[in-house]
């Protein structure tokens, strides 16, 4: 499936990444096929896709741990076939993260400050302050065997800023993190990025994650890229109903694709409620009609039980084109 580029985001300066014509596996059949996209400098691309969809093997391929089956990279305008992970200037966060098991945690994240030419005591301080943007300065003197699966994802991530890359690759960075730890790691990469320039690919599960931190969402699914567009792009047009679900929540009612907020409760149409799930912010309802079902949503706590009768209102929908329902 090839995807056309998106020429508004495709100008200016060398871009940070390209991706031509790549075809990526493991072994013979590719896993990944026909790629392209280009990312420019200070731009976050999110790779969203199911279980299994090539998201990690893209990561690998761009910091040079997988070779491509055909096609390139390019990173800042060169092509870097052949060049070792260890010479490409990418920051890698990926889940298995790698920590030394021999060095603290504090030389960890001195350590590529001291091979970018800082004194021991300078890197030392700066790896400090990482430290404590991060919420783990208490863990300095540990080694990675006495941390959590969270706190050794944060000393991945301080380590990976510490290098200050020109692109930074991330497989899941929150996966092990709370809600509050999430939102400071979150935080903190929107941050360097702002301050660094760099720019960042964030493979995730988590839609709204993705749609949240991203410039540019790239949908992966059926062996290439499905979709890549803005992250209003991908949630009010996405191109059939596999991107959809990746992207959010949506229901398939009457030959279309609804998004919970493309519905509200009041209104012309009638309905049995079915379902009510409380949220916390809003309460997801599903709506059972005569055409279909339909989730709907609304703010604030729950107003109806299942099985009250209610009017509702559809304000958008997206047809699905007859080759894709
Ligand atoms: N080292 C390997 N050797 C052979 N096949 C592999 C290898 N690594 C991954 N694969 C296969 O390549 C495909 C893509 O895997 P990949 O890890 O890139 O997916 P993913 O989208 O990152 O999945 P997840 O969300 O579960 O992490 C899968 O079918 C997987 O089984």
């Amino acid at each position: 499936m090839r995807v056309p580029e998106r020429p508004d985001l495709a100008t200016g300066p060398a871009p940070a990444l390209a991706c031509r014509d790549l075809v990526l596996g493991h072994g013979s059949a590719p896993v990944l096929s026909g790629l392209n996209l280009t990312l420019p400098p200070g731009r976050t691309l999110a790779l969203l896709g199911p279980s299994g969809s090539g998201k990690t093997t893209l990561l690998h391929a761009i910091a040079g741990f997988v070779t491509p089956m055909s096609g390139s990279v390019l990173l800042g305008g060169r092509d870097v076939h052949g060049v070792p992970p260890e010479r490409r200037a990418v920051g890698v966060v990926f889940q298995s993260c790698a920590l030394w098991p021999h060095l603290t945690v504090l030389d960890t994240v001195a350590y590529p400050l001291r091979r970018a030419g800082a004194s021991g005591g300078v890197a030392r301080d700066q790896a400090a302050e990482l430290l404590s943007r991060l919420k783990i300065s208490s863990l300095a003197a540990r080694k990675p065997a006495e941390l959590s699966g969270g706190e050794q994802q944060r000393v991945a991530l301080a380590r990976a800023l510490a290098r200050r890359p020109d692109v930074f690759l991330f497989d899941e960075p929150t996966a092990h993190l709370d809600a509050h730890l999430r939102t400071v790691v979150l935080d903190e990469i929107a941050r360097q990025r702002g301050e660094g320039g760099a720019a960042a690919v964030y493979a995730t599960h988590d839609a709204t994650e993705a749609l949240a931190i991203a410039d540019l969402v790239a949908v992966l699914h059926g062996g290439g890229l499905a979709q890549l567009g803005t992250p209003e792009e991908v949630y009010a047009a996405p191109v059939d109903e596999q991107v959809a679900r990746l992207t959010g929540p949506v229901s398939v009612f009457d030959g279309a694709l609804v998004r919970p907020d493309w519905a509200c409760l009041g209104g012309p149409l009638t309905a049995t409620v079915a379902e009510v799930r409380f949220r916390g912010p809003h309460t997801d309802y599903l709506l059972s009609t005569p055409r279909g079902c339909v989730l709907v949503r609304s703010a604030g706590p729950p107003e109806h039980e299942p099985g009250a009768s209610v009017g509702w209102t559809l304000s958008r929908r997206v047809t699905l084109s007859p080759e894709v329902r």
